[in-house]
């Protein structure tokens, strides 16, 4: 596995287990680079050619079953962002844990005048896993009030 540490595969005592599936036994499994890191790369499924501002819904050969209460979400890396530009449309994607499909990840090239060339094998996105409430949603006339209030959008200023 690329720019793996085996120490890093969170087998730690009590680490939280994730049963996934290989739909491509040609790509690693998920990997965490270092011990303590909390994204676990993602990988190419594909070459894609993305011109300048087209994105690509690429697949990563990966497919999990997260246990209740947990989600899983894809956030870019920042290198591909620094360097070229490269960016998730729907940053972070949701996975959510009843999900059994590939993971696929949607790739947007920002950059104005160069391509950008994902090959098969690529580290081109990050899983993180978290624990996520499942709430239930009651209704009332009037909300609590808030020291916020309904500011947002740079209520607060620059
Ligand atoms: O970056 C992503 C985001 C989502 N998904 C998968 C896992 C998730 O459980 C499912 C649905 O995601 P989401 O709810 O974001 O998509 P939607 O447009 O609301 O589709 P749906 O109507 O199926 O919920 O798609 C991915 O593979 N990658
Ligand atoms: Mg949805």
């Amino acid at each position: 596995m690329t720019g793996t540490d085996p120490g890093a595969t969170g087998d730690r005592p009590g680490a939280l287990e994730i049963v996934i599936q290989r739909l491509d036994p040609g790509l690693p499994a998920p990997g965490y680079a270092h011990p303590g890191d909390a994204g676990a790369d993602l990988y190419a499924a594909e070459d894609v050619e993305l011109l300048p501002g087209e994105r690509a819904v690429v697949g990563t050969g990966l497919a999990i079953a997260l246990p209740d209460g947990y989600a899983a979400f894809v956030h870019p890396r920042s290198g591909l962002a620094a360097r070229h530009g490269v960016t998730l449309v729907n940053a972070p994607g949701t996975v959510d844990a009843g999900y059994r499909g590939e993971i696929k990840v949607t790739i947007i090239n920002t950059d104005t005048k160069e391509p950008f060339r994902v090959r098969r094998g690529d580290r081109v996105a990050q899983l993180v896993v978290q624990r996520v409430e499942r709430a239930v949603f009651r209704e009332v006339e009037l909300l609590p009030g808030s020291a916020r209030g309904a500011g947002g959008f740079g209520s607060t200023g620059r």
